[in-house]
């Protein structure tokens, strides 16, 4: 493009410079050549029927002169893939070809047999000499071929002939590049970059390069010869509405965003700025309106205010793919100033009378939770929670939080985890064998259930919360009582104060008057009455004993191993009851929730991947067999372990991390923000979206994907100023990908001072739940997945529960 005088990148080669002649034989007929590629490495045998729809197995001469016909005549890209089953380098290239044909997927491959009968003149006519060989298609006439198994020759191919999109980006700020680099990995974006001032400038270089093009998301049909012209895109020039944003695995969380502001919104945008926007500078302002809050979970809007534009462009895209229209070149020109002022890393949300600053970067995250962490407290979340978690670990001040956490950590040691295993182990098997019980008294053909697996998580991880954390069977799996209840309705009532915006429960009299404040004060007492006896018990059992001394005891010997005895135990530690009460109920809370919703998405998402499922039943079985779960099966139990992170990934919980400033800060600008950073005063509110860094495209590939594998490969940082990648390795022993490994882009659990300190117990609970279940069961979903609605206040969940078939493995 020698229009462009500012082109920053070196120029790449001409995208259709190809090499046109093909290598030379090594050999006269048969033996071929064969790359040492260790990409081969890592994919599965050779298979030849199965593989992408876009393979075709030709099995005849007849078939293979129309193939080639159609190559021509139609037009489209074609490779005709000449192999033979008893040649060893074919067999070895086979998961190159699958994965190449799942990376473009507008090519169809035709593979041919060449010891089929019927084809020698053909193959004379072809000069096929040895296999396997590669001859490519495009634009109606063979453009090269490969001969040989030359795993890097057939991708460079691949990559020159057939990348069909040339992105050329608008930029103002040098670093929106790299962002475009991360976000458009798919290759058929091809990553040419350069920077045009403006869009006249656009038009311009478009005009000369003659192709259809687009400008911020519109197609503009450039004056172009006749005849000479490829047809413009009709998605293009039809589309007018934007596509839906945000695509997960499949929830229904695609509704589409009020676009209209109303009278509400714009009186809210008025008086936040007029109250406190203004106080928090030049910071990009997302343009949400509030009525854009209402009717769906809040952290959908904050991810689409974050991506929006960046989704749409890959939408437009996929869009093109998926309907074979991209089979040339289209030029994209992307107003990146546009993109700049209204989202990125960090971004001001006009909300009602505040301003909230949203950050969704590793580095600002990083700088937050662990490098300022005691320069933040829990804002909005504590005023929400110490009614119900008074000076618990989660609300506390840092004064009170400092004190305790340091009693409260050791608590988790390893020998205590390793004694919650047979705990967890357990409580799993009462549910299975509760599930294994309805199985039996199903008389029906099916031999199947349908059971709400959401609600039997929640029970599970309530039984298990109350065993490990004070020694209390609440049995829930298989009963109701009266402590059960006030305990779902204590939570019904913190998730309804962190949904609801107005405290209406801190008006004077409104726990004596309003019905819902007056049952919640009777639950709290319930449950305080439950807790205190079980303190009171724990006190007049007390053994006290030096902390490094209750770290080793012999747990197999002990009838009593909670949390709750540890914390009386601990010699020097003489805390009130009060503050043991608000510890318990902190932690009753905290892990109860949380670890029934990572069960309830893991299932969810495995339910939509059968394959996985199979994958991770495989496993269960080759680990376990029939033996009882230890910590070291849990070490082999990897697969399960992947999957319980990935659902974190993609459902975290919380969605949302929340933070008040303590005193004035300068936040770091993030990825694509501001070099200079953002101050912000003291008192300003923040959210960390948790659900916008694990799923944001410049983190992590394919973000919106269940792929649990995808934390067993590092990721570089790619250039993204601060941000170290992810590699597994960083974290030595791990059980689980961690804030360390990821560089504070997976944060599951928080990170720094404030993580939760029952990461490793409730993961160790999930693995063996998953496992067990699995061991012994089908799981489907009752009906569409788009069914299973979401809601959200602490956790994400569902509306109406997990609904799934529940089949005995045969
Ligand atoms: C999968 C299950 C769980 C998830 C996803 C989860 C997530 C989190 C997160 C994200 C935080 C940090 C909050 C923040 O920084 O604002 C946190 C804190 C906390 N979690 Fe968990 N948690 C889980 C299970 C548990 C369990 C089982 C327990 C207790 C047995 C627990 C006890 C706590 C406590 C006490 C804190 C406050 C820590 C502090 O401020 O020092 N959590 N949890």
């Amino acid at each position: 493009f020698p229009p462009f005088s500012s082109l920053s990148n070196p120029p790449h080669p001409p995208l259709f410079q190809l090499e046109l002649s093909p290598p030379p034989m090594t050999s006269p007929v048969l033996p071929c050549r064969f790359s040492s590629d260790p990409f081969l490495l890592f994919f599965r045998p050779f298979s030849s029927d199965s593989g992408p729809s876009n393979v075709v197995l030709l099995q005849d001469g007849d078939q293979v002169t129309a193939a080639l016909k159609k190559a021509k005549d139609v037009k489209l890209p074609a490779i005709f893939y000449f192999t033979a089953t008893w040649c060893g380098p074919c067999r070895a290239i086979a998961p190159v070809i699958e994965q190449l044909g799942q990376e473009f997927p507008h090519v169809t491959t035709y593979k041919i047999d060449i010891d089929q009968e019927g084809l020698g003149s053909i193959l004379s006519n072809l000069h096929i000499y040895s296999v396997p060989t590669f001859h490519f298609f495009h634009d109606g006439q063979k453009a090269t071929e490969v001969v040989g198994a030359d795993v890097q020759r057939l991708k460079n191919t691949m990559e020159n002939l057939y990348k069909c999109v040339q992105l050329i980006l608008v930029y103002t700020r040098g670093c929106l590049r790299k962002s475009f680099v991360a976000c458009c990995k798919r290759p058929y974006l091809a990553s040419r970059f350069g920077s045009v001032q403006n869009h006249k400038e656009a038009m311009n270089a478009a005009a000369l390069v003659q192709l259809p093009t687009v400008i911020n998301g519109g197609f503009q049909r450039v004056p172009l010869p006749r005849n000479t012209l490829p047809t413009p895109v009709p998605f293009f020039e039809s589309h007018g509405t934007k596509p839906s944003l945000v695509r997960c695995q499949s929830t229904s969380m695609e509704k589409p965003k009020t676009s209209k502001r109303n009278l509400l919104d714009n009186a809210s945008n008025l008086l936040t700025n007029f109250l406190s926007g203004g106080r928090l500078g030049d910071m990009p302002t997302a343009e949400g309106a509030v009525s854009d809050l209402f009717g769906r979970p809040l952290f959908f809007s904050l991810y689409d205010w974050f991506l929006e534009d960046m989704l749409h462009l890959l939408e437009i895209f996929d869009d093109l793919m998926h309907r074979q229209l991209v089979s040339q070149d289209v030029i994209v020109f992307y107003n990146a100033a546009e993109f700049i002022i209204q989202h990125g890393s960090v971004y001001k949300l006009a909300f009602g009378p505040k301003a909230f600053v949203v950050v969704s970067d590793p580095v600002v995250a990083r700088h937050i939770l662990r490098e300022t962490a005691l320069s933040y407290d829990k804002g909005v979340l504590a005023e929400i929670l110490e009614p119900i978690m008074g000076k618990g670990l989660i609300p506390a001040d840092i004064d009170t939080w400092k004190q305790r956490r340091k009693v409260i950590t050791p608590g988790f040691h390893s020998l205590f985890l390793e004694a919650m295993v047979k705990v967890f182990t357990d409580c799993s098997e009462r549910s299975i064998l509760k599930f294994g019980k309805l199985l039996e008294r199903q008389n029906s053909e099916t031999k199947e259930i349908e059971l709400d697996l959401e609600a039997e998580f929640s029970s599970l991880a309530l039984d298990i919360i109350g065993l490990g954390v004070f020694n209390y069977d609440f049995g829930s799996v298989t009963k109701e009582s009266p402590v059960i209840k006030a305990v779902y309705g204590t939570l019904f009532e913190a998730e309804h104060r962190s949904t609801f915006y107005i405290p209406y429960w801190n008006l004077p009299f409104a726990r004596w008057i309003v019905p819902r404040q007056r049952k919640f004060h009777s639950d709290l007492k319930v449950i305080n009455d439950c807790l205190d006896g079980l303190i009171k018990n724990a006190k007049e059992t007390r053994q006290e004993a030096d902390v490094e001394k209750l770290q080793q005891r012999d747990y197999s010997s002990l009838k009593d191993i909670s949390l709750l005895r540890f914390l009386v135990d601990m010699r020097g530690v003489d805390v009130d009851d009060h503050q043991l009460r608000d510890d318990l109920m902190t932690m009753l809370i905290a892990g109860h929730e949380t670890t029934a919703a990572v069960l309830t998405w893991s299932v969810f998402l495995l339910a939509q991947n059968p394959s996985k499922m199979r994958k991770a039943q495989l496993e269960v079985d080759s680990v376990l067999g029939e033996k009882k779960i230890t910590l070291e099966c849990l070490k082999k139990l990897e697969y399960i372990r992947l999957i319980i992170v990935e659902a974190l990934r993609l459902y975290p919980q919380p969605p949302l991390l929340i933070r008040r400033a303590l005193k004035a800060d300068k936040l770091p600008g993030g990825y694509m923000g501001c070099d200079d950073g953002y101050a912000i005063p003291a008192g300003a509110d923040i959210f960390i979206s948790v659900f916008n860094l694990h799923r944001s495209p410049y983190f992590w590939d394919r973000p919106n994907e269940f792929e649990p594998e995808r934390f067993l490969t590092p990721k570089p940082s790619e250039g993204i100023t601060g941000w170290a990648g992810y590699d597994p390795g960083r974290s030595p022993g791990a059980m689980y990908p961690n804030e360390i490994t990821s560089d504070f882009a997976f944060i599951p659990f928080g990170g720094g001072p404030r993580k939760c300190v029952g990461d490793q117990f409730a993961l160790l609970e999930s693995t063996i739940a998953l496992a067990l279940l699995l061991q012994k069961f089908d799981v489907l979903l009752r009906g569409s997945p788009d069914d299973v609605e979401l809601v959200t206040g602490a956790t994400i969940h569902t509306k109406n529960g997990l609904w799934c078939k529940l089949k005995k493995r045969t």
